[in-house]
């Protein structure tokens, strides 16, 4: 099976970009959508962040409290790696769980849209080949403001939290520009 792997900075059009293949019919496997699966109530990852993280992590609903461990994870580089490394095994498993069955229904080419795929280093040794969705660090910030109504200090410590995507672009087999309209993304 061909996995092509897409990653880029926060808010740098990956979504975007995946969406566009998801309506030529190709088979997309979303890091953060997982991610919110292996969090839920119930699961190993959410009982392990209430141990070591104490339960102002958990909502009175039982769900994680997003806020609060985004605060954790854009705000403490020591904190964060502690929860990337209870949540991104988690991540994997399930992952890996929904390649199995892409291979047993004999899908030939998949792309795992993964935003940390260089960061944690893991996952790469699997992708044919590795694609990064880039715009301007000013781009970043102001799509992010517009669609997360964060301040420009959110912004910045979201987007210094991740590998600089110029790093990312050098290490990539496949550049797309996102910094123009999405229609002459290229
Ligand atoms: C911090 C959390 C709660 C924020 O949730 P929220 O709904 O506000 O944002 P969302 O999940 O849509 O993530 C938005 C973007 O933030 C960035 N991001 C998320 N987690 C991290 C991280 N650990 N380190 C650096 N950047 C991150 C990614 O670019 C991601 O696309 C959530 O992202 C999370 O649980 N993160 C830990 C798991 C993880 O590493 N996910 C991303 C890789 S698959
Ligand atoms: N070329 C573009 N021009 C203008 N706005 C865009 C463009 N591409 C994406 N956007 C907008 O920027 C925001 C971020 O895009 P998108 O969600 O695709 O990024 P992402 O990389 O998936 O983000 P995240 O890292 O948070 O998952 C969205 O609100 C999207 O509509």
């Amino acid at each position: 099976m061909f996995i092509v792997g897409l990653t880029g900075g926060i808010a740098s059009g990956k979504s975007s970009v995946t969406k566009m293949l998801t309506q030529l019919g190709v088979d997309v496997i979303d890091g953060d959508l997982v991610a919110r699966e292996v969090v839920k109530p119930g699961m190993k990852a959410l009982e392990l962040m209430r141990q070591r993280l104490g339960e102002d992590v958990i909502l009175e609903s039982g769900e994680m409290d997003r806020k609060r461990v985004a605060d954790i994870i854009f705000n403490d580089p020591s904190k964060r790696q502690l929860v990337n490394s209870i949540i991104h095994p988690q991540i994997y498993k399930y992952i890996f769980r929904q390649l199995f069955v892409y291979l047993l229904t004999l899908r030939q080419f998949v792309v795992l849209d993964l935003p940390l795929l260089y960061e944690s280093g893991k996952m790469r040794q699997y992708m044919s080949q590795i694609i990064v969705v880039k715009c301007s660090r000013e781009q970043q910030i102001q799509r992010l403001m517009q669609r997360n109504d964060y301040t420009e200090e959110e912004c910045i410590s979201r987007i210094d939290s991740q590998m600089s995507l110029d790093e990312k672009c050098l290490l990539a087999d496949i550049v797309i520009d996102n910094s123009q309209d999405l229609i002459h993304t290229d």
